[in-house]
């Protein structure tokens, strides 16, 4: 089977610092993985490399086989990669519903043709309103995000990437900055993501990190030191070292 995700050899320098050295992960489709390290340990250089908002120095990763090395951000994204940051990029005083309809008009290769815009905006409207039911924000489409709490703004983030109906979603600290309470519902959330989406996560919230990974990929200083299934990592020694400080 095609992996979903192929990551080889992969290598990026700052400054001949490396930040990540010759990581090579596959990813099979449907699969739930979880990326753990220590601060600094490459993590979201990678997700980087992959989305293409960084140049790696060498390596290749393909997305269902095709090679995304080289490939500009936005046609990445049409092949089905999508992508939340650590830090929320969004409109702060557009409602819920126009965020939504900014990611998807993003998406389209046709958006700077006002007529067609206007000709697609009901599909648009509607696709958007699905995601936002998806992610339980479906009665809060017209507020405005400003008046939002910092959950419903991950929920919504959520929505943004779902609505592009990726085929790889790549969640960075999707947990970080949570109410407990929002954990869960986050939690509860990501369960629901189809297995047509394959899902690559950096957590640090292991407890809920852990419920929902199925394998597990540790770097630390940018190398891949451990992998496998999540009661193989949690049990390694080295996981418990450089990570779990046991
Ligand atoms: N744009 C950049 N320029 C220079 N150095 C960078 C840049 N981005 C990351 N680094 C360095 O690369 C290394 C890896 O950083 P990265 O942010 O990928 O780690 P991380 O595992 O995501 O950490 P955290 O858990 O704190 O988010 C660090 O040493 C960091 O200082």
């Amino acid at each position: 089977m095609t992996p979903a995700l192929d990551i080889d050899g992969l290598n990026k320098r700052f400054g001949g610092l490396p930040a990540t050295r010759n990581v090579s992960i596959r990813v099979m489709p449907g699969e739930r993985r979880l990326i753990i390290g220590p601060n600094g340990a490459g993590k979201t250089t990678l997700f980087n490399l992959i989305t293409g908002d960084l140049t790696a120095d060498t390596g290749s990763v393909k997305l269902f086989g095709d090679e995304l090395v080289g490939m500009p951000t936005e046609k990445r994204v049409h092949l089905g990669l999508a992508r939340t940051y650590q830090i929320l990029t969004l409109f702060p005083r557009e409602t819920l519903l126009h965020n939504v309809k900014l990611a998807l008009l993003g998406l389209n290769p046709i958006r700077w043709n006002p007529w067609t815009v206007l000709a697609r905006r009901q599909d648009m409207t509607v696709a958007a309103q699905t995601a936002l039911k998806q992610v339980g924000l479906g009665d809060s489409a017209d507020r405005i995000v400003s008046e939002t709490s910092y959950g419903e703004r991950r929920r919504l983030e959520f929505a943004m990437a779902l609505a592009q109906k990726p085929k790889v979603l790549l969640l960075d600290e999707p947990l970080a900055g949570l109410s407990q309470e929002e954990r869960k519902t986050v939690g509860a959330l990501l369960k629901t993501i189809p297995r047509e989406v394959t899902i690559v996560m950096i957590e640090h919230d292991m407890d809920t990190a852990l419920e929902f990974a199925e394998r597990i990929t540790l770097l630390h200083y940018g190398e891949v030191i451990v992998e496998g299934t999540r009661a193989e990592v949690v049990a390694d020694p080295r996981t418990r070292e450089v990570y779990l400080g046991d």
